[in-house]
């Protein structure tokens, strides 16, 4: 796999570089923010904007609303330098394609699509997966329980592009939102994982107390 090595630089540049967290944030949790900071530690990122997904395709409905989801994130990035949130794909209605948010963002910087191993995984599921790696740099990030490791078919797209596969340094963290919800479901401490604040406002509004009621759009 080429996977390169990811350089931070100091160098003044005319375009501004904008990492890109998207996820169901189904709750954000600290692994989330950890990633988001790494980024722009490491890739000399001006700015990282999580975009919660409206309607994730690949997975079952979401526990939480958007409205909560939104207001966790808010939480969770507030006071933290260079984090923003762009909720353009809460605003759309139907699946919720990766792609089409790519094409819907302004012209102008450079755009790093931030994941982790899993997600890296399964990258040539995601529709249009050979336009989005013209759109976007990824850069990916180690995870427990996933090799590092990306699909064939993305090497040789990118070598086809000639462009890299940025490896983000990041610490493993085991902390997923599954789990999370689980825990909050069965009442077992969710300590260490959440952002303090997040944890308070499930707390306030009883979220994620049953595994079985997910949101439903109407
Ligand atoms: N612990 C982690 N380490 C590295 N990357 C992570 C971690 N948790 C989430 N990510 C990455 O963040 C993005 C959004 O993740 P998501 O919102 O689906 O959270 P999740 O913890 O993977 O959720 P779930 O457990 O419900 O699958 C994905 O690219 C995912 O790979
Ligand atoms: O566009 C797609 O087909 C696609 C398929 C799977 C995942 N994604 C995106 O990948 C991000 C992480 O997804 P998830 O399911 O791990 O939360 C999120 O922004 C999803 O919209 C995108």
């Amino acid at each position: 796999m080429a996977v390169t090595a990811a350089q931070p630089s100091s160098t003044r540049r005319a375009k501004a570089r904008v990492g890109l967290l998207g996820g169901s944030f189904d709750p954000i949790h600290v692994a989330h923010v950890a990633l988001a900071q790494a980024a722009l530690r490491e890739l000399a990122l001006d700015r990282v904007d999580f975009i919660p997904a409206g309607e994730p395709w690949q997975r079952a409905p979401l526990q939480a609303s958007p409205a909560d989801r939104l207001a966790m994130l808010e939480l969770a990035i507030a006071g933290l330098p260079s984090l923003a949130i762009n909720p353009m794909e809460l605003q759309r209605q139907g699946a919720t394609y990766t792609l089409e948010t790519l094409r819907a963002l302004p012209a102008g910087p450079d755009y790093i699509w931030l994941l982790g191993a899993d997600q890296l995984a399964n990258f040539c599921t995601w529709n249009g997966w050979e336009e989005i790696v013209e759109r976007v740099t990824l850069a990916v990030a180690s995870r427990p329980g996933t090799p590092l490791a990306a699909p064939q078919a993305l090497t040789e797209r990118l070598r086809g592009l000639q462009r890299s596969l940025l490896a983000l340094p990041f610490t493993p963290m085991d902390v997923s939102a599954s789990d999370i919800r689980q825990r909050l479901a069965q009442g077992v401490s969710t300590a260490g994982r959440l952002p303090a604040a997040v944890a308070d406002y499930i707390a306030r509004h009883g979220l994620y107390q049953s595994a079985a009621a997910p949101f439903t759009r109407t």
